[in-house]
């Protein structure tokens, strides 16, 4: 899996990807930048208007994702009913494990993630608690949107989002599958 490979969908936005070593930046804009943990899912053969029951065929695998959200630019875009691309889809704004092929989680239905913030618990969750389930995003999204190879999915966070700060230390991770961390900085201009 590379950066290069992946768009990503949310909302029908563009997040741009942020691998391991390199910080979360807080853009200058926000004063209120949300972690929201989630559960990744990465094609592996594209698709138009794939049906519920074969879109697991689809998937290569995983990665657990921070969909980083500018939640004061979120909550003004709703009000006014803008996209959410600013709130959403800026540098940094999606942190990625590495990839995790299908086979090591048999069951994504079913999986727990959790986020901390400087050894502090803020999330929680199992993926059973997702509204849609993985074969229907698949099926809906490629209804709209030609899903290609290398496709990232978010599926949506537990609840327990809350402000990141410059300097701290976030760490995630799926059960006993992956874990990982980024600190968030300012920044420059
Ligand atoms: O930001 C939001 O309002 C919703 C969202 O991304 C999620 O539930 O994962
Ligand atoms: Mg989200």
């Amino acid at each position: 899996m590379t950066a290069r490979n992946i768009s990503l969908f949310w909302e029908w936005g563009r997040k741009i990807i942020l691998r391991r070593d390199s910080p979360i930046l807080v853009p200058l804009y926000t004063s209120n930048l949300h972690h929201e943990v989630e559960l990744g899912v990465v094609i592996g053969k594209g698709g138009t208007a794939i049906p519920q029951a074969a879109a697991m065929e689809h998937v290569a695998g995983y990665a657990l994702c921070l969909d980083m959200t500018a939640r004061d630019i979120q909550d003004e875009c709703k009000s006014k009913g803008l996209p959410w691309t600013l709130a959403k889809a800026f540098n940094t704004s999606c942190p990625v494990s590495e990839f995790i092929p299908k086979e090591r989680i048999p069951d994504p239905g079913s999986v727990n993630l959790w986020l901390k913030v400087n050894d502090q618990l803020r999330q929680s969750g199992c993926t059973s608690q997702m509204i849609f389930s993985i074969p229907y995003l698949i099926s809906y999204i490629s209804d709209f949107i030609t899903l290609e190879e290398g496709d990232l999915i978010l599926t949506g966070t537990p609840k327990g989002v809350s402000a990141v700060q410059e300097h701290d230390e976030l760490q995630a991770g799926i059960e006993d599958v992956v874990t990982m961390s980024f600190r968030v900085d300012r920044q420059d201009k």
